[in-house]
């Protein structure tokens, strides 16, 4: 069966904006931690919906299970009893970097003499063409044509000359380039890292003891849910260019590669995010919340009823109708068992993936005027078919607000919207996509609105600024934008963006 999928990229097929990918890493030697990371994974399964995979270290080795499909679909009870450990990393996956194959999906493997160490990524790395040419030089070689699998790689390599994986993974940091937040699993410890510019999100938590005394222990996740779920409380974000170690001795922070200016995603606040996570201290539920209520200010709209798109459209609509007094009620229901992996590659099969999860609720709709929130629009499949869903329900008006400005630019940071010519509103203006959506009116939510709703920590905007905190290289850049748009590097390349392996060699890292 998995070999109906081996190499084939659907990406191309993608119509909505997907997630990204969900890592978790955990610590705790008289726990069940494959199991645990398996209820994280669950939390953390909005993230990523192609593969999951999770790796254990029992003290003397690692082990692997890794699959395409949901998280559910790839742990049987009986693959979770046949990995005990005392530390586990675990991934879901939306690749955006290499095909949607067995191969890609994560944690990667690398070998280091006899030790085996497992990585999971969330993020793209934006020089990865170079580095893996570098590798190959060397005559290392891959499974899969992922950016991940390079950093894993990298790691092994690099270990394998300096014998510590610590010092592995610094010289693997000086040179890769992007978003990233990792867990590294070997057999007896765990590590977490995240980019210098701290753009995909990496947070610490603690599993407080049993009343016995024993069960203590550490974990890292993308996002807070996946502490809920596990019994973890959240201790700190990891920082940017920061590494984790955790061992027998402890948790130890250790410098990694040099901090820049802080870019978190600001979409996670947007979209990515669950509602239940705190990010950078504010609860994302509260910050979309406050997100509608802006929205509202700049571009109220009077209405018989106010809904939000399931699910991320919910909080941001709540908050719409509350700035004006208006109803906020249910307008569609979402099949909740729809996963995205199964709708098809035409355009008749994708219209009918937005039918397939979202109805509209005729006894709601029918002769109202409507607001309809929903977070973003990337591509604009979603909103044109549920206006159309609502008008064919009876809705009279449908007036349509996002609570975030237009997505223009390319994402090259962990998201797969890296064409710029599939964002509708990178060649159509507000009007022309309030056409194509077929909505009575269209507003988005302006940056400096957006900002005013998220903690004051520097963002990465780049996908509605063109402000991009990394430079993304030439060749990478390559039939990615629009002609006539010109991105903005905020940052000149770092010196090791285009090192090779043996002048990092040279580098002297402690
Ligand atoms: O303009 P588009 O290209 O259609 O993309 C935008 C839509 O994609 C996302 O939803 P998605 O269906 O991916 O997931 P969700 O159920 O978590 O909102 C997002 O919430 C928007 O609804
Ligand atoms: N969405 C992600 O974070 C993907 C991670 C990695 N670039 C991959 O494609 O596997
Ligand atoms: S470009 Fe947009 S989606 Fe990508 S990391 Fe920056 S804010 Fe997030
Ligand atoms: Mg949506």
């Amino acid at each position: 069966m998995l070999e109906n999928f081996t190499g084939l990229d659907v990406r191309e097929d993608a119509d909505t904006l997907h997630e990204e990918c969900g890592v978790f890493g955990i610590w705790a030697p008289d726990r069940d931690v494959a199991r645990l990371t398996c209820f994280a994974l669950r939390a953390l399964q909005h993230r990523g919906q192609e593969s999951a995979g999770i790796a254990v270290g029992n003290g003397s080795t690692v082990l692997v299970r890794k699959d395409l499909g949901l998280v559910a679909e790839v742990f049987s009870d009986y693959d979770l009893g046949a990995m005990p450990g005392k530390l586990a990393v675990g991934h879901v996956r939306y690749g955006t970097s290499g095909a949607r194959s067995w191969e890609a999906a994560q944690p990667h493997l690398s070998t280091i003499d006899d030790v085996i160490i497992a990585l999971a990524h969330n993020g793209t790395l934006v020089n990865s063409d170079h580095l893996r040419a570098e590798l190959d030089r060397v005559g290392v070689r891959f499974r899969s044509n992922t950016d991940s699998e390079v950093a894993a790689k990298l790691i092994g390599f690099f270990t394998g000359h300096e014998h510590r994986i610590i010092k592995g993974i610094r010289h693997t940091m000086n040179l890769i380039e992007g978003g990233y937040a990792m867990a590294l699993a070997r057999e007896n410890a765990l590590y977490a890292f995240r980019d210098p510019h701290g753009i995909r999100p990496l947070v610490l938590g603690e599993l407080p003891a049993r009343e016995d005394g024993t069960g203590a222990g550490w974990v890292v996740a993308s996002e807070t849910c996946a502490f809920d779920i596990v019994g973890a409380r959240f201790v700190r974000e990891i920082e940017p260019g920061e590494i984790i170690r955790i061992s027998e001795d402890g948790l130890v922070s250790e410098p990694g590669t040099q901090a820049r200016a802080t870019h978190n995603c600001i979409f996670e606040e947007v979209y990515f995010s669950r509602p239940d996570s705190i990010v950078d201290g504010s609860s994302v539920y509260s910050m979309r919340y406050n997100m509608g209520r802006q929205l509202a200010r700049e571009a109220p709209v009077d209405a018989d009823l106010v809904i939000g798109v399931p699910d991320s459209g919910l909080p941001p609509a709540e908050g719409f109708a509350a700035e004006l007094g208006l109803k906020f009620g249910e307008g569609l229901i979402k099949n909740r068992y729809v996963a995205r992996t199964f709708i098809q590659p035409t355009q008749e099969m994708r219209q009918m993936g937005v039918r397939l999860k979202l109805n509209a609720l005729r006894d709601n709709v029918e002769g109202k005027r409507i607001v309809m929130v929903d977070d973003s629009i990337v591509r604009g499949t979603t909103s044109k078919q549920i206006v159309r869903m609502l008008k064919d329900a009876g809705a009279k008006e449908v007036h349509v607000r996002i609570n975030c400005p237009e997505v223009k630019w390319p994402c090259f940071y962990g998201i797969d919207t890296d064409v710029q010519a599939q964002l509708i509103s990178a060649t159509k203006n507000v009007e022309e996509v309030c056409q194509f959506i077929e909505a009575d009116s269209l507003a988005f939510l302006s940056l400096e609105g957006l900002e005013s709703c998220v903690p004051k920590v520097g963002w990465c905007k780049a996908c509605y600024n063109g402000e991009y905190p990394v430079e993304v290289p030439p060749a990478f850049a390559a039939g990615k934008f629009v002609e006539g748009f010109k991105p903005v590097s905020l940052y000149p390349p770092t010196d090791g963006a285009t090192r090779s392996i043996d002048e990092e060699l040279q580098v002297e890292v402690q």
